[in-house]
């Protein structure tokens, strides 16, 4: 275990949650963890794992050398500027709220005409509960790189990590694997009531449809062939998921998850704007 890491976590709910699980432990000590939220019934889960915690942002931020701000876009701002006063000349600052551009944030934390440049976005998934996440980031010119290797670093303790070049590539990877999470739990209950429409019970519908989303993205990862090769091999001619596709394909399948995917990149655009004020 790297014991030297000190963190914050501005935000205890559920990323922060999530994140703990595979950094605690595995990059730093619980003690060395310093959890920031308002919400008592929360701070008390904090503080039963061992972490320091506070209802408002304070001293102890200044002994942390890497603050994580997870809180709701719209908390931002206001949280934010409450740690400020906190931040010391090499305090690393990763935020993983949806939207708000690293530029604002940056001005939020620097001075006027000096925006800090300590500063790294990161998008994670809730799939790092069980280690099995993946983390979009981004670093805004003047990161050293030995602070972006402690950002990946620290999300690599919870999963796979992808670099991408500016907050626009940030707002794709929300689309995809930020909120992806909730479209595959919607494909799931989707496949399980389909399954119990069709005369399974609860638990058969429940155990083939995960083992076979489980297995197919299994397949997909480990095999050379495209999805769509590997999704042919499936479909016999004049067979039963020809018949399936044809429904997804009459009713826009694709169509609609490009749909979704831009609403989502959308969303976190507006965030950016709403919030900022
Ligand atoms: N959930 C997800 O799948 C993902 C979320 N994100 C991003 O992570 C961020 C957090 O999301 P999520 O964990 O789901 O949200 P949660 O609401 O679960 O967690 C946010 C926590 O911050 C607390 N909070 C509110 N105000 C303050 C404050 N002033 N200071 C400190 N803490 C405060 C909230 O308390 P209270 O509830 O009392 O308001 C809550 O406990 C968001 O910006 C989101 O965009 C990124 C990737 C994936
Ligand atoms: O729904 C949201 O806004 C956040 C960001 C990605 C996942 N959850």
């Amino acid at each position: 275990m790297t014991q030297e890491l000190t963190l914050s976590l501005v935000g205890g709910g559920n990323m922060a949650t999530a994140l703990a699980a595979g950094l605690i432990g595995k990059r730093c000590a619980a003690h060395d963890v310093h959890v920031i939220d308002p919400n008592e019934a929360v701070r008390s889960r904090w503080r039963e794992q061992g972490t320091t915690v506070a209802a408002v942002p304070d001293a102890q931020l200044s002994d942390r050398r890497v603050w994580i701000f997870a809180v709701k876009p719209q908390h931002m701002k206001a949280v934010v500027l409450a740690c400020r006063p906190f931040l010391r000349p090499d305090t690393l600052v990763i935020s993983i709220a949806a939207g708000i551009t690293s530029g604002t944030i940056a001005a939020w934390l620097g001075a006027p005409g000096k925006p800090w440049t300590c500063l790294v976005r990161c998008m994670p998934n809730t799939p790092a509960l069980i280690g099995a996440g993946v983390t979009g980031l981004m670093a805004v010119p003047g990161v050293s790189e030995d602070d972006k290797a402690v950002a990946q670093q620290l999300m690599r303790a919870v999963g796979e990590v992808v670099w991408v070049k500016d907050d626009k590539a940030l707002d794709a990877v929300t689309a995809l694997s930020g909120s992806g999470p909730a479209y595959v739990f919607l494909f799931l209950e989707a496949l399980m009531q389909g399954a119990r429409d069709l005369g399974l019970n609860d638990e058969q519908s429940r155990q083939l449809a995960l083992a076979t989303l489980n297995g197919s993205t299994q397949l997909a990862a480990l095999s050379p062939d495209s999805p769509a090769v590997l999704r042919e091999r499936v479909t016999s001619k004049g067979g039963t998921t020809a018949a399936a596709l044809a429904v997804f394909e009459q009713r826009q399948f694709t169509a609609i998850v490009h749909e979704a995917m831009q609403a989502a990149s959308d969303r976190a655009a507006e965030l950016a704007i709403e919030f900022a004020q």
